[in-house]
């Protein structure tokens, strides 16, 4: 296991002489606690794979260094660097056993015979495979290839990190969840650094202690799903997570009033001196948003739909042209034009999509 530190990393496909605003990777620092229980969360093309690849030593980044635990591995091989990763197709061996393939990356490394069946076992028992051990990998379907894939990548306690790159695609939906809720088991167990990339936020929030959000090619949140959820740093944070995504609307704001479409509301936090000419915009979540009957003090709205989700409601309106997702209380009745009302706690002020943090 290891800390990894990524410094300056910054990557693009098509040499340095390229604008760095289209860089598949733009300018990185971060680090990753050994033990940790990462997701690097983000849509397709952000540059999550690029990331993981610059970590496990398949890419050689443009500009920037890897350390694991204070060392420089950026002249380190993927073997080297000792890595395992899992990929979202599996990558096993059809002519060998179950066993025989969790066997082999221990094989490999000339681990004594006793202590290779025991880890085999352990890691068999957590996943499922001791019914399997014996029968040869051909003979299984997809999602148990993948089960055997994901115990090659956890079967040695010796590795700097484990990197899952998606490997829950290919399994069955109702599998997922069990899965997911049993790699968190084996993270706990086997006291690994792991690092757990998707596109899925259910996935990166079941999964990770911390989630990193990646968009075009910068990260923009490091945080616990709670952190996530509550105080988007970036406006991408707010829409991407949570579902409804958080309403994001331009606003004037000035102290500790915004005004959206014409209408002020009040913030409980205090603005001065926002960066002039950036763009403003207030972020609060469905959630924290209320559909209310018409009321002189309440920002009127138009009633577009209304969302059944079983355990909430949740109505989507119209003021003027923005469109804004609010919580429908139990019991209130719906009329075509109806009110909402902002919880002031929830309400976040953004600059060029960036969260300020305002002042008692
Ligand atoms: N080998 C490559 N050559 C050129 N461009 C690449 C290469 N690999 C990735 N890219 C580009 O770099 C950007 C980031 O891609 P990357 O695969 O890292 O994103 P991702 O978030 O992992 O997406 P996905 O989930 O679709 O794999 C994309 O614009 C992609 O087209």
């Amino acid at each position: 296991m290891a800390r990894i530190d990524l410094v300056e990393l910054a990557h693009s496909y098509h040499g340095t002489g390229v604008d760095p605003a289209n860089f598949a990777l733009k300018p990185t620092s971060m680090t990753w606690r050994q033990g940790g229980a990462y997701a690097l969360l983000g849509p397709s093309g952000c540059g999550k794979t690029t990331l993981l690849n610059i970590i496990s030593g398949i890419v050689k980044p443009s500009r920037g260094t890897v350390l694991f635990d204070g060392r420089d591995v950026m002249p380190l091989t993927t073997q080297q660097r000792n890595i395992a990763q899992v990929f979202q197709f599996p990558v096993i061996y059809d002519t060998m056993t179950v066993g025989e393939n969790l066997a082999f990356p221990l094989r490999n490394r000339r681990m004594p015979s006793a202590e290779i069946e025991a880890r085999v076992r352990q890691i068999a028992e957590l996943l499922d495979l001791v019914p399997h051990l014996g029968r040869k990998a051909s003979r299984l379907t997809a999602d148990a290839k993948q089960k055997i894939s994901l115990g090659r990548g956890l079967v040695r306690a010796d590795v700097a990190a484990v990197l899952f790159d998606e490997p829950l695609t290919v399994i069955d939906p109702a599998l997922k969840w069990e899965l997911r809720s049993k790699l968190k088991v084996l993270h706990r167990d086997l006291d690994l650094t792991m690092i757990y990339v998707t596109h899925d936020q259910t996935e990166a929030l079941t999964f990770a202690d911390t989630v990193v959000v990646m968009h075009e090619g910068s990260v923009v949140q490091t945080g616990t799903p709670e952190e996530l959820f509550l105080r988007p740093d970036h406006t991408f944070v707010g829409y991407f997570i949570g579902s409804p995504g958080m309403n994001v609307l331009p606003a004037e704001v000035q102290g500790r009033q915004a005004r959206i479409a014409g209408h002020v509301v009040q913030l409980e936090r205090s603005y001065c001196g926002l960066p002039i000419g950036a763009r403003l915009e207030i972020g609060i979540r469905p959630e924290f948003v209320r559909l209310a009957p018409p009321s002189p003090g309440l920002l009127g709205a138009k009633v577009e739909r209304i969302d059944d989700l079983g355990r909430s409601r949740f109505a989507h309106v119209r003021v003027g042209d923005l469109r804004i997702a609010a919580r429908v209380p139990r019991g209130l009745s719906i009329e075509p034009e109806m009110a909402l009302a902002f919880e002031p706690a929830q309400i976040h002020v953004y600059a060029d999509q960036r969260r300020v943090e305002g002042a008692a």
